[in-house]
Order: C-alpha cells, then structure tokens, then sequence
C-alpha cells in the first residue's frame, strides 16, 4: 500500500514485462515504479510537462529497435503505436488525457503505463490469482511470467454461459463444418484440422467475442476477424512454434506495417479455448516456460520442460501474449499442441493483435508470401518446427 494505492495487484514480483509501469498518483507528486518493481521506487512531481518529463525519464522509445538478425538488418524503422496510461478498471487515456485527469480532475490511485498503449495483463507471480472484474467469478491464474502465460478458471467449471458456449461451437462445427474439416488438407507439422468460425456468424459468437473483449480488456477491432476451430484426433498434434512472426525471419518485412496507422502490426496474444478435452494427451506444451531453452528437433517431445496446459483440470482457456508491453515480441512464448494419445480434442483460437484490425486490411494481411508451400518460414532458422500460424486459409 502505498498512500491511497493497493499496488499488489499490479507491481510484478520481477520486472519480467518490458515497457510497464506503474504510477501512484497523490496530490502533487507520486510515486513511480519502474517496470512494475517494488524494487525501483521512485518519487514523481506531477505538472503539466507530466507526459513529456515520463517519455524522457522512461526513455520511452518510438522505435522498437530489434537487433539484426545474423548478417540480415531490417531494412524497416518499427514505429510503434503510442504509449498509453490505463486505470485499474482498463480505461485507455493518453499521455494528453492523463495530463488533464490529473490537474483538472484530480484524478488520485494507481494508473498503469503501458509502452505499447495496449493492455496487458500482468503475470504479478507464478500462482497469482485474480477475479476478471470485481464481483466476476471468472479468474485469471498466472501460471508463467516466461512467457506470460495464464489460465482461465470459473468458481464453477460445470455451470454456466461460459461452459454452455464452449460446447455449442464445438456442436457447430461438428454439425455444420464436418465436410470442410475433413476435407482441409494437414500439413507435417500441423497434422490437426481446422476452420475459421466468423464471430459475427451466431448470436453465441457473438457472445464469445464480447466475453473474449472483457478477458483480454481489448476492443474487438482487435481480433482476427474469425475464430479458429481446431479438432485432434488420435496422433494428431502442432509442432512447437510462435503464433508471432519474427519479421527477420521474412523477405518481405513490410507486411508487419500496419496499412493505415503505419505502425508495427503484430499478433499481441492468444486466448486459446479448451473445447473439448482428449481421455490423454493432446496438452499445450510451452518448452520455454521459465526460462528453458528452444527445444529444436523435439518439437513435440511434450516432457517435463516447462509446462503443459489442458482442460482436463477444468481450466476453460489459456491466455499468453506473443508480444511484450513494449511491443517488442516474446521469444518465450513458444508452444506446441501435443499428439492426442486417446479420444479427440477440440480447442479454438481467438488470436488478438497489438492494434485495431479492421476490414478491408484483416483480409490481405496475410498472405503466403515468405512461405514456401509447407508453410514453413523460408529464411533463417530453416529449421523443422520454426513456424508460425499463418491465417492463409479462408
Ligand atoms: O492445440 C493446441 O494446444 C495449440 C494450438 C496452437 O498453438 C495454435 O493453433 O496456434
Ligand atoms: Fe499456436
């Protein structure tokens, strides 16, 4: 506690989130923590140079500043989006409108500085757990600040819209999609089969964007526009890969300049939903969690690195951010789908962006080009398992 603040929900135990902050604000003057520690304590006067004297002390950088991957240099200036403060509550304000909040509305509490001017949850402590707004009974767990990795729990697992709405898109696509999904085509490295749900298709969708809005505290223009279905069955499996794009790893880095904001353009985070579970396997393994290193050649070896996820313990989703709160992308957040060993597993994903993603762009974003036709990354690192989600099919 810090004067009026209750800081514990939002300083981290290690500064493990790049490009967060957090502010107390008092009369006049408050408190700054530097990357979220307890540790970096350090007192703030507030005046109307506010943002500005922020951007300097915090070196807030417009650029993301990646390092040139090998003897290949991005030949592309990552601009990011603007940095943005948010209440407790998720309210977005601009470094303009805290400046206003503060003098002319008095504003006192917490206020959360996000680099990338996105929210993000975040990870506090292995084991954390928070209820999604006050009265929800919805909670968010943090199961890893390496990546940040969290796992969606209800008071109640068995009752409710939410369990409801999941086994309804697992009997909308089997009723509706079984021709599509039998027909779709699996690759070596992704043996599973899948179809793009629209959000917009089905009042239950519906639903599911807007609860997928209120756990993620993000717009929906930030979405994909569809949600992916995903069936295993038996053997069926993912190798470990990054639902991000390293655009270093692309001939064509352009395509990660967002069309009309010009701005870095990058998937930001992954609320995956456990549908319906496999009887064994079929987990999410996520090698890296903690800190290990890329399992390269085991892509599915599914052991005891790291963690694995399912929703056999009544976890109803996963969420975990490709992306930083610097925009900068999350090398740890690499996973696989492990093979199914009895029974069919259904999950879907709802993947997130760091920026609204509104059509006509959802569409042309992306395309098949930097892939040979395995849909394998076709630079450095050629090697098995270094891939990436494309939204190719349609
Ligand atoms: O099925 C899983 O557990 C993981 C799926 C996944 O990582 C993906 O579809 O990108
Ligand atoms: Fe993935």
């Amino acid at each position: 506690i810090d004067g009026a603040c209750d800081l514990s929900p939002w300083l981290q135990e290690e500064p493990v989130d790049k490009g967060y902050h957090v502010i107390c604000v008092g009369d006049g003057e408050g408190t700054l923590y530097l990357n979220a520690s307890a540790a970096s304590r350090s007192v703030l006067k507030f005046d109307d140079s506010l943002p500005e004297f922020l951007e300097e002390l915090l070196q807030i950088k417009t650029h993301l500043g990646f390092k040139p991957h090998s003897k290949r240099s991005s030949a592309v200036q990552w601009k990011k989006q603007s940095w943005a403060f948010f209440t407790v509550a998720g309210e977005r304000w601009t470094p303009e409108e805290a400046s206003s909040k503060i003098h002319e509305y008095d504003y006192r509490g917490v206020l959360l500085l996000f680099e990338g001017g996105t929210w993000r949850w975040p990870g506090i402590r292995v084991g954390y757990e928070r209820p999604l707004q006050p009265d929800s009974d919805v909670i968010l767990r943090t199961v890893a600040l390496k990546p940040a990795l969290f796992e969606l729990v209800l008071q109640d697992a068995t009752k409710g819209t939410i369990p409801e709405l999941l086994s309804d898109v697992v009997q909308m696509s089997e009723k509706r999609l079984q021709r599509s999904l039998t027909e779709k085509e699996a690759s070596e490295v992704r043996t599973s089969q899948q179809h793009w749900l629209s959000y917009n298709s089905h009042p239950k969708l519906k639903q599911l964007k807007k609860f997928t809005s209120e756990v993620l505290r993000l717009p929906s223009s930030y979405f994909e526009r569809d949600l992916q279905v995903l069936r295993y069955t038996k053997g069926q499996l993912y190798d470990a890969h990054r639902d991000y794009w390293d655009p270093r790893e692309f001939p064509d880095e352009e395509r990660f300049v967002h069309p009309v904001s010009k701005t870095w353009n990058m998937r930001f985070a992954t609320l995956l939903w456990y549908l319906r579970d496999a009887v064994h396997g079929g987990e999410t393994w996520f090698p890296r969690a903690h800190g290990g290193p890329i399992p390269y050649g085991e892509w599915t070896a599914c052991d005891d690195r790291g963690v694995k996820m399912s929703g056999r313990n009544g976890t109803v989703a996963i969420l975990f951010y490709s992306l930083y709160s610097s925009g900068d992308i999350d090398t740890y957040s690499w996973h696989c789908g492990c093979p199914v060993g009895e029974g069919t597993k259904w999950a879907a994903n709802s993947w997130i962006w760091n920026q609204p993603q509104s059509p006509p762009y959802a569409k042309s974003r992306t395309t098949k080009v930097g892939r040979n036709k395995d849909n394998r990354v076709s630079l450095a690192p050629q090697k098995k398992g270094a891939t990436d989600d494309v939204a190719i099919e349609s």
